[in-house]
């Protein structure tokens, strides 16, 4: 999102059984990862089912930028990579809008190179953390320039040597773990990254598809400790990217809220990496069918039938939030329609995001009449199954702090309240779900721009 872009409010009204089938959008995650690999290793590859959200695409120019080729050709992208340890000095400053991922992937790809780069990002973005990525970058010998705090905008300048590290990760961020294998990619020798406990792997994945060699052991605690061998040779490879499991929660908990619903979600990521919603939503009683499950470019992949149910309200451990760290926003409004207290724990990554997601939930659960408590790092919700009395009839709209996922989930909350809700904003959905309301739409959501 550019930071001058105008608002767009919505509306979301009740609605009657959500029916029909849809198929989610590319995920995010690999989309990335496949735009930075690809522009990075030699010959060329192509990606299918590439996810054209802003956050994505705004990758895809900075790869450009560094030196990459990329084209369309149909339904593929197809980019010619500069080969590992070729990125060219950028002449223009790296735009990354509203996305944490392509910033801090591409700080950890491109910082570690001889040269200066710039990134800057939205107005969301430059309130977020950036120092997790920049304290190991320092380590491995990287100038870094920033304003207080480690927020953007930052210049690098990597050394003519950068150092090979060992780095425990000391939050639970795949992010950080990638900044940090991407920059392992340019630096002569064994970079080491231990994690202690699993956020998605789809770094490791697809830099072993790609050619790096990378090692990966866990212990009998299920620590991990990735090793990746610097400065080898990278090349394209084909990628087929499976439809994002975070943009699927939308739909999924719209027909398990809305009486009447039965949809099927087709091709979605099923990596364990990423499933705690899937999980926490079955233990609330969801009635979530998996089927068809099949591997679909090195991921298990499935189509979801989900009817609505009677959800009951169940306590959500905190060594769950890693797998399912995006999806808490729509969780709290599930929570919100089930019957009992759902207590949520470990959330204290959601401080970080591109709001402070635990602070705008509950601002906008109560503006929406539920019933909840905000604590440092966790979150609970007094569900109310009929959503008597949810939403707000004076019109006052949730303030969505240029955070899709804020937006998202309260326009799924609107079609099973009583009275409408409304948000501030749906314009920064285009950065990670594009189709968000059409899809919505072609279920029979009753959601519009007002
Ligand atoms: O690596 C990734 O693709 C992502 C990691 C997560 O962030 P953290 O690493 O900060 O937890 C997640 O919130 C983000 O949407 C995507
Ligand atoms: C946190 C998110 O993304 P990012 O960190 O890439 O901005 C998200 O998509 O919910």
């Amino acid at each position: 999102m550019s930071q001058g872009s105008a608002s767009k409010p919505a509306i979301a009204r009740k609605s009657s059984g959500l029916s029909g089938t849809v198929r989610i959008p590319g995920d995010k995650s690999i989309s990335h990862r496949a735009l930075i690999l690809g522009g990075l290793a030699s010959g060329e590859t192509r990606i299918f089912g590439l996810l054209k959200g802003e956050d994505v695409l705004n990758t895809g120019k900075v790869m450009q930028a560094m030196g990459a080729v990329i084209r369309k050709d149909g339904g593929a992208w197809i980019i010619n990579g500069t080969g590992n340890g070729a990125l060219l000095a950028p002449e223009v400053s790296l735009d990354f809008g509203n996305s944490g991922t392509g910033v801090r992937l591409t700080m950890g790809l491109a910082g570690v190179y001889d040269f200066d780069t710039v990134f800057t990002g939205d107005a969301s973005l430059s309130q977020r953390p950036m120092g997790r990525v920049l304290d190991p970058l320092r380590r491995m010998g990287v100038q870094v320039k920033a304003v207080e705090g480690d927020r953007l905008p930052v210049i690098l300048r990597g050394p003519e040597t950068p150092a090979p590290i060992r780095y425990t990760l000391s939050v639970a961020s795949a992010q950080v773990k990638s900044a940090v294998l991407l920059a392992g990619l340019n630096v002569p020798g064994v970079t080491t990254v231990i994690e202690p406990a699993i956020t998605r792997d789809h770094t490791e994945k697809m830099l072993a598809g790609f050619g790096a060699e990378l090692s990966v052991k866990t212990d009998k605690h299920g620590t991990r400790t990735i090793q990746l061998q610097g400065r080898g040779r990278l090349t394209g490879q084909i990628i087929d990217v499976p439809g994002d499991p975070s943009s699927a929660a939308f739909p999924l908990v719209a027909a398990l809220l809305v009486p009447g619903s039965d949809i099927t979600i087709s091709n979605v990521l099923m990596s364990p990496t990423r499933t705690g919603l899937i999980l926490t939503l079955q233990e609330m009683d969801a009635d979530i069918e998996i089927l068809n499950r099949r591997l679909a470019g090195g991921e298990d992949v499935a189509d979801l039938r989900v009817r609505h149910s009677e959800l009951t309200g169940v306590t959500v451990p905190a060594e769950r939030a890693p797998s399912m760290i995006d999806e808490y926003p729509v969780l709290a409004v599930a929570a919100a329609f089930a019957k009992g207290r759902t207590v949520m724990n470990g959330l204290q990554e959601l401080r970080f995001k591109e709001s402070d997601r635990l602070s705008a939930i509950a601002q906008g659960l109560k503006l929406n009449g539920v019933e909840c408590e905000e604590g440092q790092d966790w979150l609970s919700v007094t569900g109310r199954p009929d959503g008597k009395g949810f939403g707000n009839a004076a019109g006052e709209r949730v303030v969505t702090h240029l955070d899709h996922r804020i937006a998202m989930s309260f326009l799924v909350m609107g079609l099973a309240s009583e009275h409408p809700v409304g948000i501030d904003d749906s314009s920064m959905i285009t950065t990670s779900f594009p189709q968000f309301m059409d899809l919505m739409e072609s279920l029979g959501a009753k959601i519009e721009q007002a």
